[in-house]
């Protein structure tokens, strides 16, 4: 096998300038082959309050330019392991729902093939759906690990069945996920009913909320999940909103009382061993972002998610 393409060298080319593609990889085209990639859905259609997440991607490509090669708390190389390259974005519909969540439904199907892993950033969290769908053609009902502030359980908003708070009922109903080893982490703040989070349950999820992160040690709760999931293949999805608004002000639906990112990024890299066969980053809205914070972040959760990938050890 050669040798995997890297990033560009910040020690030799400022990482400042030049071609904005994921931590300054590879675009697909300029690759042979790749076994993982990172791949843009700049599509917001779904949201019910702040839209913007369709700049997603960019911005996250944007705040990956620090990024460096190795991870100290995983001793992982997670581009030089295998070959990693950015996919750039998917051409979808902003008018017509259906329409886009086929199109990334497609999009993904054709990307992953019979092998390759995927990191789809958002865009926002209705893109979860179909990227499941792909997901479970590989793998059947898929252990389903949810970073958020939402449960995004809930069933229509307007009458419409496909928004940014339904990805994972839709899911549910259609066979998607695996009911005995789907979690919830970080959930909080104010649901329409108590009835929320029973039919949540119901429909697989097991859940972490927020405020059991300021009574149980990061050891505990990371244990509770990685007892969850066993040995699964697990899909992470990770909306940001699942961070603080002090850790994460760019996004559409924001909640008090979140996460911070060294909580986040710990939790994530006790993933390490897991069956972690493909996740998305959603709900970046860079419009509400200041200084970077939540790009930065958001960069930091693709290179922890990438981390834990198959494959990213060093
Ligand atoms: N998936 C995200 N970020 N938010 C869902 C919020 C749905 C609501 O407005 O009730
Ligand atoms: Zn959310
Ligand atoms: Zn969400």
């Amino acid at each position: 096998m050669t040798e995997p393409i890297g990033p560009v060298d910040a020690t030799r080319v400022p990482r400042y300038g030049g071609d904005t593609t994921f931590a300054r990889l590879p675009r697909l085209a300029d690759v042979s082959d790749a076994d993982a990639l990172v791949w843009g859905v700049p599509f917001d259609t779904g949201v019910s309050y702040r839209p913007g997440a369709r700049f997603g991607p960019n911005h996250v490509r944007q705040s990956s330019r620090l990024l460096r090669p190795y991870n100290p708390a995983l001793d992982a190389q997670p581009f030089a392991a295998r070959q990693v390259a950015d996919a750039g974005d998917l051409g979808v519909n902003p008018f017509d729902i259906d329409e886009a969540i086929s199109t990334i439904e497609d999009g993904a199907r054709q990307l992953s093939g019979t092998r390759r892993t995927l990191l789809t950033v958002g865009g926002d969290h209705t893109i979860a759906l179909p990227l499941l769908r792909v997901q479970h053609e590989r793998y059947g009902p898929i252990a389903v690990l949810h970073f958020d502030a939402h449960l995004d359980t809930w069933d229509t908003y307007f009458g419409a069945p496909h928004t940014h708070g339904t990805p994972f009922r839709r899911a549910s109903e259609e066979g998607l996920i695996d009911f005995d080893h789907s979690m919830h982490v970080g959930i909080r703040g104010p649901l329409y009913s108590r009835l929320d989070l029973d039919e949540s349950e119901k429909m697989g999820f097991a859940a972490v909320h927020c405020r059991d992160f300021a009574r149980s040690p990061l050891d505990t709760i990371i244990d509770r999940i990685r007892t969850r999931l066993g040995s699964r293949p697990v899909y992470v999805s990770v909306d940001i909103d699942v961070l603080d608004p002090g850790f994460a002000p760019g996004t559409g639906t924001p909640e008090a009382g979140g996460l911070s990112s060294r909580e986040l990024l710990e939790v994530l890299r006790g993933l390490d061993g897991i069956n972690v066969v493909g996740a998305d980053l959603v709900e970046v809205a860079p419009a509400y972002d200041h200084a970077e914070i939540t790009g930065i972040a958001a960069a930091h959760v693709a290179y922890e998610l990438l981390s834990v990938l198959p494959s990213g050890g060093a």
